[in-house]
């Protein structure tokens, strides 16, 4: 089945990360934000945003029993790799019937679907790479190994990148065919890039935010209170 004419979009969720930077005691797409796992709640963005056709969600090895038990039924579930990279691959692999790719963190669990639906639409009008960006807001600079500055970047020419990044699915599995871990790639975009392809921004939301420290898992937790509190 398609969402719409165009093809069928197929989003990867990576989430066989360990969280370490989290510091909880389980892996972080398993940790819960008002009682459900951000894994769900990543899943769940995305399918109600009525543009993914299929889902693949990649976990670590041994929690495939766990995600099954989150996951709602036809959600396809992948093991994961050593490094994002890795596990993104796994996924590609899992769905060789896509035609286009969204490729979305399960550390984004507060993503809404208003922007998931418009990473697809940018892509439905022909691009075939798209990433949604934010402003940034703080000065950038680049250090030395000593954490001696080297020099400022100028922050009207920065954007901060979030997923879901969204991708022709041709392009998507040439750009993992030439990948290599000297690639040191932090997103599946700059893989696209390296083959000299275009990628378009489009503005992100900040409730994708990444939850990667203790301090973002105050703020989501939060977010849910609010939230919850306006509608009683
Ligand atoms: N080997 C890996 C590493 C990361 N991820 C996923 O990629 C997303 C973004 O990664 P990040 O937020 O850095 O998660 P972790 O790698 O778990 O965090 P940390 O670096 O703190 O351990 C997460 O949903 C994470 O689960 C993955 O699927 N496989
Ligand atoms: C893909 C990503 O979320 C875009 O901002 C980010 O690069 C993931 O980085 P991480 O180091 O794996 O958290």
């Amino acid at each position: 089945m398609t969402s719409e004419a165009g093809g069928r979009v197929v989003a990867l969720v990576p989430a066989a990360g360990r969280g370490v930077r989290l510091g909880e005691s389980e892996p972080k797409a398993f940790v819960t934000l008002a009682g459900t796992p951000m894994v769900r709640l990543a899943v769940d963005g995305l399918l109600s945003s009525g543009v993914v056709d299929h889902v693949v969600v990649v976990v670590p090895p041994d929690l495939i029993d766990s995600a099954s038990a989150c996951l709602p039924d036809g959600v396809d579930i992948v093991e994961g790799g050593a490094e994002r990279i890795d596990s993104v691959r796994a996924g590609i692999a899992a769905a060789p019937d896509a035609d286009i790719y969204l490729v979305h963190d399960a550390a984004r669990a507060l993503t809404p679907p208003s922007l998931i639906s418009r990473v697809v639409a940018e892509l439905r009008c022909g691009r075939a790479a798209v990433v949604p960006a934010l402003d940034v807001t703080d000065t950038i600079k680049s250090v030395d190994i000593l954490g001696n500055v080297t020099g400022t970047l100028k922050r009207s020419e920065l954007r901060a990148i979030q997923t879901p990044q969204g991708f022709d699915a041709e392009l998507l599995r040439r750009a993992y065919s030439a990948a290599t871990p000297a690639d040191g790639a932090t997103d599946d975009a700059s893989l696209v890039e390296h083959l000299g392809e275009r990628v378009r921004t489009i503005p992100g939301d900040a409730l994708a935010f990444k939850i990667t420290t203790p301090l973002d898992l105050v703020l989501a937790r939060a977010v849910i209170a609010a939230a919850e509190a306006k509608v009683q």
